[in-house]
C-alpha cells in the first residue's frame, strides 16, 4: 500500500537524523582504526626487530624463543583488534547509505504504548542506548519477515513471546533518501522485490536481506535441525539463504561459533568467488569454502582424483561403469559394508607393507602383522592401529638407542663444530648431563633421530598399511546385487588396480576408500567444525555425503539441491530424498523445506524453463516481465556460428554478460575458436576462480549455481538433447539467465522443445535460399 507524502516527509526526516548520528560515530570509529593501525604498525616492527635477534648463544636463544611468543601474541591481538574495527567502519558506511530497510510497529500486551522499530544490516545504537536501528537477526527483527499483521509470535533464547503486529513498513533507502515506501501485510511486498530483481546483475551475488520471504525465513533460522535439507527449484534462492543463514548463525553463537568452523561445499570455484562479497556486506567473515575435488584431493596426496566433471565428460563416449555398479557403489549399503568390513576385520587379514629405509627393509610386514596378531582380537581398529604405531615407535627409539653408539656416529661427532653442535643440543646446556658420556650418548641419539625421520614419518602417517590393496580384498569380498555381473566386477576392481598403478583414483572409490582408511586407520576426522553446508547436493553420491559426515561428526548438516538439475545422475523426490538421507545420517532432528518460487529469471524465462520438466507445474514464476525466450533455427554449422555471432552483439549492446552455455566442453571450444576470431570472448575452465565481463564460454556444469544477465544456449537441435535423459541439462542452462534467453539449434530443434506451448517462446528462423 503506497504510503502519504506526509508521512514519506516525516520518515525522510528520521532518516536524515539516524544518518548524522551514525556519521558521528563513523567519525569516531575511523580515529580509532588509526591509532589500532598506529599501534599494530609499532608493535610489528618491534617484533620484527626482535625476531632478528642473534640466536647463536643457546642461553639467549631460550630467552628469546619466551619473549618472541608473548610479541607474536601481541602481533595477533593488535591485528584482530584492527580487523574489528576495519570491519565495523565497513559496517558504518553501509548503514550511512541505507540505514535500514522495514519498519514495525508492535504492542507488547504488558505495555502500555506501541512500538517502533526500524530493522536493517546491523544494530545501531546511540549514545543514550536506544536502539535506533535493529539488526535483521535479532530475535523480534523475525516478526518482520514473518509476520502477517495481528499476533504473532517470535523465538527468543527466553522461550516464545507474542505481541501484537500493527505495522510493517519496507523501505528502499540509496545515498540517505527514500527511493521507496510501502505498507505491507506480505512478507515483503512484490513491489520492493521487483525492483530489486529487475536491478540485478551478474559479477557478485547480492545479500538478500531486505527482500528475504517467509520459507527463506525459515531456513535461516533454523538453530534445531541437525540435518536441514531444502528442496529448491532453480533460481529460489537457496544459495542466498544459506549465505545468509551463516550469517544468522554467527549473530545467534556469537559466543561459541567463528566462521571458520562452517565449511561450504561449493560447485566449482568461480561459484566460491561469486558468492565471495555476501557476508562481508553483512559484516560477517566468509566460512571456509571446498569443492569436492578439493576436498578429496587433499585426503589423496599423491593420486589424481578424478573429478565430477572429468567423469561426465568421460561417460558421454565411453562411460567407466555401469548404471547397475554405480548404483551399489554410491549408495548407504556399500558404505555400510565398508563399516563391517574393517570392524570384523581379524589382524592376520590386514594388509601391511614393509617400512623401507634407504632401499632396506626396516620393519618388515611379517614383524607389523606379528605385532597386530599379539594384541586382543576385540580391539576397536583405530585403537588397534594406534598400538601398533606405538609399538613400532618403541622399537624405532630402542633402534636409535642401540645405533646412537656405532662408529659411523661417534665420526660425525667428531667432525662436528661448535655452531652444530649446539644446534644438536637444541634446548639441553651442557650442564644437564651427568656425564660427558651420557651428552655424547643424547647427540649421538639426535643423529640417528635425523637420520631416521623417513622412518618415524613412515610410522606416524601409518603408512605401513596398505590401503589400497585392503581395499582391493574389500572390493573381493563384497556381497554384490545380482544385477552386477561377476566378469563386470572383476572389470571394476582391475581397473581401480591400473589406476592406482597410474595414480590416480576413480570418483566412484574415493568416498568408501577414504572411510576405510580412515576407520582402520583411526583418522581423517575433523571435529573442530559445527556446521557443515552442501549447495548443489544433487550432485554428490549418498556415499559422499555419508562420508563427509564421517569426516565432520559433530557438525549440523545443510544440505541444499534442486533434483530437476541433475546433471549426472536421474531424478529423486525431495520426501524420498529426506528419508533415505534420515536413515543414512542416523540424526534425530531432520527438517525438509520445499522452495517453490523462482526469483531469478524474468517470468517468461521461467514458465519456458519449467514447461521442460515433466513435472514443473509446482514452480511458480515471480512477476517480472521480460521478452519471450528465443529460439533461433539454423541449419549448418557455419551459419549457426554466424547467427550465434550475431546474437551475442545483440545482447551485447542490452547487458554486460553473455554465457554461451554449450552441453559440454567439445562444444564449448568449437564456439570459442570461432567466437574468438571476431569477438572478445572467454572459454572458461575448471580451474578459474574469477569470471570476466563480456562473452563466456562454458559448459552447463562450470556454470552451476551461476546466473548471468544473458544466454544463449548453443545447440538446443534434436542431436544434442535427444530425450528425456538431458531435460535436467536443458533446464538448468535456461534457469540461469535472468533478463533474456536465446536457444540456438543446427537443424531439428531437440524433441523437448518441440513439444512445448508455442506460445512460450519466439521463433526466428534462417531464410533458406
Ligand atoms: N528474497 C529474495 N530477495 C531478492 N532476491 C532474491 C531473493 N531470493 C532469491 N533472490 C535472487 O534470485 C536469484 C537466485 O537465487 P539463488 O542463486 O540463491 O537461487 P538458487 O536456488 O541457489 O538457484 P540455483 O539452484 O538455480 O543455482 C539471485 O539473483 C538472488 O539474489
Amino acid at each position: 500500500m503506497a504510503t502519504s507524502k506526509e508521512e514519506q516527509q516525516q520518515e525522510q526526516t528520521r532518516v536524515d537524523a539516524v544518518i548524522e548520528q551514525i556519521k558521528a560515530r563513523s567519525k569516531q570509529t575511523d580515529d580509532l582504526l588509526d591509532k589500532a593501525h598506529r599501534e599494530t604498525d609499532v608493535i610489528q616492527k618491534n617484533y620484527g626487530d626482535n625476531n632478528s635477534v642473534n640466536t647463536f648463544e643457546v642461553d639467549d636463544r631460550i630467552e628469546t624463543n619466551a619473549e618472541l611468543q608473548q610479541q607474536k601474541q601481541m602481533v595477533e591481538r593488535a591485528v584482530e583488534s584492527e580487523a574489528i574495527l576495519k570491519r565495523q567502519v565497513g559496517v558504518l558506511k553501509d548503514l550511512r547509505n541505507s540505514p535500514y530497510f522495514g519498519r514495525i510497529d508492535i504492542q507488547d500486551p504488558d505495555e502500555p504504548d506501541a512500538e517502533r522499530l526500524y530493522i536493517g544490516t546491523a544494530s545501531f545504537v546511540d549514545d543514550e542506548q536506544n536502539f535506533l536501528v535493529y539488526d535483521w537477526r535479532a530475535p523480534i527483527s523475525s516478526v518482520y519477515y514473518n509476520g502477517t499483521l495481528g499476533d504473532v509470535n517470535y523465538q527468543t533464547p527466553a522461550g516464545e513471546q507474542t505481541t501484537e503486529l500493527l505495522k510493517k513498513r519496507q523501505f528502499q533507502i540509496e545515498h540517505g533518501e527514500i527511493k521507496n515506501m510501502f505498507d505491507t501485510n506480505e512478507t515483503v511486498g512484490d513491489e520492493i522485490l521487483q525492483s530489486v530483481l529487475g536491478e540485478q546483475n551478474d559479477a557478485y551475488m547480492q545479500n538478500i536481506v531486505a527482500t528475504i520471504q517467509k520459507e527463506q525465513n525459515d531456513i535461516i533460522r533454523d538453530t534445531y535441525s541437525d540435518l536441514l535439507v531444502v528442496q529448491g527449484v532453480a533460481g529460489s534462492g537457496k544459495t542466498s539463504a544459506i549465505l545468509q543463514r551463516i550469517a544468522f548463525l554467527l549473530y545467534h553463537s556469537r559466543a561459541s561459533l567463528e566462521a571458520d568452523q562452517m565449511v561450504l561445499f561449493s560447485p566449482n570455484r568461480l561459484f566460491s568467488h561469486y558468492i565471495s562479497e555476501v557476508l562481508p556486506s553483512l559484516g560477517e567473515r566468509n566460512m571456509r569454502q571446498v569443492t569436492l575435488a578439493e576436498f578429496l584431493s587433499a585426503r589423496f596426496q599423491g593420486l589424481t582424483v578424478e573429478s565430477l566433471f572429468e567423469r561426465y565428460e568421460s561417460d558421454r563416449h565411453d562411460p567407466q561403469t555401469t548404471p547397475a555398479i554405480r548404483d551399489f557403489q554410491e549408495g548407504a549399503d556399500f558404505m555400510q559394508q565398508v563399516d563391517h568390513y574393517c570392524h570384523d576385520l581379524p589382524a592376520e587379514d590386514l594388509r601391511f607393507t614393509n617400512i623401507v629405509f634407504n632401499g632396506e627393509t626396516f620393519f618388515s610386514r611379517d614383524e607389523i602383522t606379528a605385532i597386530a596378531m599379539a594384541l586382543p582380537a576385540a580391539m576397536q581398529p583405530a585403537d588397534r592401529f594406534l598400538s601398533i604405531k606405538n609399538t613400532l615407535i618403541k622399537r624405532l627409539k630402542r633402534r636409535i638407542d642401540h645405533e646412537a653408539q656405532a662408529d659411523w656416529v661417534n665420526d660425525i661427532i667428531d667432525q662436528l663444530n661448535d655452531e652444530a653442535y649446539h644446534d644438536l643440543l637444541g634446548d639441553k646446556r651442557r650442564g644437564d648431563f651427568q656425564s660427558l658420556d651420557d651428552e655424547v650418548f643424547y647427540i649421538g641419539k639426535q643423529i640417528v633421530t635425523k637420520r631416521l625421520r623417513q622412518v618415524y614419518d613412515a610410522i606416524y602417517n601409518g603408512y605401513f598399511l596398505d590401503t589400497y590393496e585392503q581395499y582391493n580384498d574389500f572390493l573381493g569380498q563384497v556381497d554384490r546385487p545380482d544385477t552386477i555381473e561377476p566378469a563386470a566386477w572383476r572389470g571394476r576392481m582391475r581397473a581401480f588396480r591400473t589406476g592406482i598403478e597410474y595414480h590416480n583414483v576413480a570418483l566412484i572409490d574415493c568416498a568408501p576408500l577414504l572411510l576405510l582408511r580412515d576407520i582402520l586407520t583411526g583418522s581423517g576426522e575433523n571435529r573442530r567444525m559445527q556446521y557443515i553446508f552442501v549447495d548443489e547436493m544433487q550432485d554428490y553420491s549418498l556415499a559422499q555425503l555419508l562420508y563427509i559426515k564421517h569426516a565432520f561428526p559433530l557438525a549440523k548438516f545443510t544440505l541444499l539441491g534442486d533434483s530437476e538439475q541433475a546433471l549426472f545422475k536421474g531424478i529423486e523426490l525431495p520426501k524420498q530424498l529426506l528419508e533415505r538421507l534420515r536413515d543414512a545420517f542416523n540424526v534425530r532432528r531432520a527438517n525438509l523445506i520445499t522452495l517453490n518460487k523462482s526469483y531469478r529469471s524474468t517470468m517468461q524465462i521461467t514458465n519456458f524453463a519449467k514447461a521442460l520438466l515433466p513435472d514443473g507445474d509446482q514452480i511458480q514464476a515471480f512477476t517480472r516481465e521480460g521478452a519471450l525466450p528465443k529460439v533461433m533455427m539454423r541449419y549448418d554449422d557455419e551459419q549457426a556460428l554466424q547467427g550465434l555471432l550475431t546474437e551475442v552483439n545483440h545482447q551485447l549492446t542490452n547487458t554486460k554478460t553473455v554465457a554461451v552455455l554449450t552441453k559440454d566442453l567439445a562444444t564449448s571450444k568449437h564456439v570459442y575458436q570461432y567466437l574468438k576470431h571476431h569477438t572478445v570472448a572467454t572459454l572458461m575452465a575448471d580451474s578459474d576462480r574469477t569470471m570476466p565481463q563480456g562473452v563466456i564460454v562454458m559448459p552447463i556444469y562450470l556454470a552451476k549455481g551461476l546466473e548471468f544477465d544473458a544466454v544463449i544456449a548453443y545447440d538446443v537441435s534434436a542431436t544434442a538433447y535427444p530425450d528425456e535423459q538431458s531435460v535436467g541439462l536443458l533446464y538448468t542452462i535456461a534457469s540461469r539467465a535472468m533478463h533474456h534467453l536465446t536457444l540456438l539449434s543446427i537443424g531439428d530443434v531437440s524433441p523437448l522443445i518441440l513439444k512445448l506451448d508455442p506460445t512460450l517462446f519466439s521463433i526466428e528462423h534462417q531464410v533458406r535460399v
